[in-house]
């Protein structure tokens, strides 16, 4: 150790240029002329100002000829965090838009998910999935798989392999009478969830974490619940499920648990609101039912393009802003037609403006808030902000480098253009051909080095 009263910290890489991000008090701080030094543990050692460079290579211990320098036009931006898409639907992704919630998952969804009991079916779409989401940009995801261990599993070894941060959740459900086959007995749907944790934890993937997924409450009879909110208690685990998302389906749970004050009531009986709990979607949500999520710490997934695409509702996102409940964004594959977290972003904007052309008082969400949401507000929804989510010294570098005049991009500059007017026009016109590279915890892993099997 060179000074005895600091601990030994290896930069790795250090990169100069503009940095964007959100703060807890700052929808977008701009650093313009930054430096940011990765350690080689992928975490963030310092960020300092262009000027402080002779010091701060010194005090860290790096060549100054060894600092990349962005491009004009380039920015580096939190990676973003998708807090809710089904990995097993990615197949039909972009089809089957034509019903109703309750009537798309027997339709659609159910048969596509039973297809999974075979891994070289899953390992093709989850291979699909996890490329797709990384090079949009999507440095950590909240994944649904489905009722089947072996595959649930699968899908979290393609995310290490491919160094996306996740959360992966295998599917329970033991109500189901539409399509024989895909449902487990409680029983089962315990056991395997246990060996599922047990499975995925003792491959001690650094950044793929196992989270317990009640599918939703109209697929689950309470007992399980009760069972889930227990193994996830005992095992501090992320918990995930739906919410609320349709009125048929709230009706139907009226119906099911007849004893439950409310939709969110039903989750919180079962110890399965906790501040490590995101729910999708709460478009029907009272403002009682806000307030529990606040009072539990769970928060919510704001899925728009879903929302549209079944027709399932309109979630005001200032109300559950108001209410202080948590809150990110999610593409909600493949009720939702895109697996890109800037079609999400356009979605919530566009909400946000249907609702303001409905009530004029309403007050529409900036794309500085939606950003937000993107990133540090998704790291929040998973309780996983103490690692990522923005530029903080101590966090694991996910980053998107962005190039707003890369070439063959969808994006024509014809001025020259101050950086948050660069971001602007990313989130709205952008897409892949502008993310020239993807960072997680320091590591390249967009463009791919495919890995070997
Ligand atoms: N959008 C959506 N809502 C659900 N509710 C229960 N399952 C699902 C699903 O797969 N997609
Ligand atoms: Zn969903």
């Amino acid at each position: 150790m060179a000074n005895s009263d600091r601990p030994t910290t290896v930069i790795a890489d250090v990169y100069r240029g503009t940095f964007i991000h959100s703060t807890q008090t700052t929808a977008v701080q701009i650093l313009e002329d930054a430096l940011l030094g990765v350690d080689t543990q992928g975490k963030i050692a310092f960020i300092g100002k262009g000027k402080e460079l002779d010091k701060l290579s010194q005090t860290f211990g790096f060549s100054p000829s060894a600092v990349t320098q962005l491009k004009q036009y380039e920015f580096f931006m939190p990676g973003m965090v998708d807090t809710h898409i089904h990995a097993s639907q990615y197949s039909y992704a972009g089809t089957a838009l034509d019903m109703p919630l309750l009537q798309w998952l027997n339709t659609y969804t159910f048969p596509v998910e039973s297809r999974f009991k075979d891994l070289e079916f899953a390992k093709g779409v989850y291979t699909h999935v996890v490329k797709r989401t990384l090079r949009n940009g999507t440095t950590t995801a909240c994944y649904f798989a489905t009722i089947h261990t072996d595959a649930s599993l699968l899908l979290g070894q393609i995310a290490n392999d491919f160094g996306q941060r996740a959360l992966v959740g295998k599917v329970c459900m033991d109500r189901n009478n539409s399509v024989k086959h895909y449902k487990e007995t409680s029983q089962e749907s315990q056991e395997e969830t246990c060996r599922f944790i047990a499975e995925l934890l003792n491959k001690k993937y650094p950044l793929v974490k196992p989270v317990v997924t009640p599918r939703f409450a109209p697929s689950c009879t309470g007992a399980l619940l009760g069972q889930l909110g227990a193994i996830a208690k005992n095992n501090h685990l992320h918990i995930q499920s739906h919410i609320s998302e349709n009125t048929e389906e709230v009706k139907l749970v009226k119906e099911l648990f007849p004893e439950s004050e409310s939709y969110t009531d039903v989750y919180h009986k079962y110890n399965l609101l906790t501040d490590k709990t995101v729910m999708a979607h709460g478009c029907y949500l009272s403002d009682k039912e806000l307030d529990l999520f606040r009072e539990t710490g769970a928060s919510l997934s704001h899925c728009p393009n879903s929302n549209i695409s079944l027709c399932s509702g309109m979630l005001n996102i200032r109300n559950v802003l108001n209410h202080k409940v948590k809150l990110g964004l999610g593409t909600d594959v493949a009720g939702g037609y895109s697996a890109s977290m800037l079609d999400a972003v356009r979605r919530a904007l566009d909400t946000s403006k249907v609702l303001t052309i409905q009530d004029p008082d309403h007050d529409t969400l900036t794309f500085e808030e939606v950003f937000r949401l993107a990133t540090l507000g998704g790291s929040q929804a998973l309780s996983l902000d103490d690692q990522t989510g923005n530029f903080e010294v101590g966090k694991d570098f996910d980053a998107l480098r962005v190039d707003v005049a890369a070439p063959g991009a969808p994006i024509d500059l014809i001025q020259n253009e101050d950086p948050k007017i660069l971001l602007e026009k990313f989130l709205n016109l952008g897409d892949d051909r502008n993310i020239v590279e993807v960072f997680v915890a320091g590591r390249n892993v967009v463009p791919f080095t495919e890995p070997t099997d």
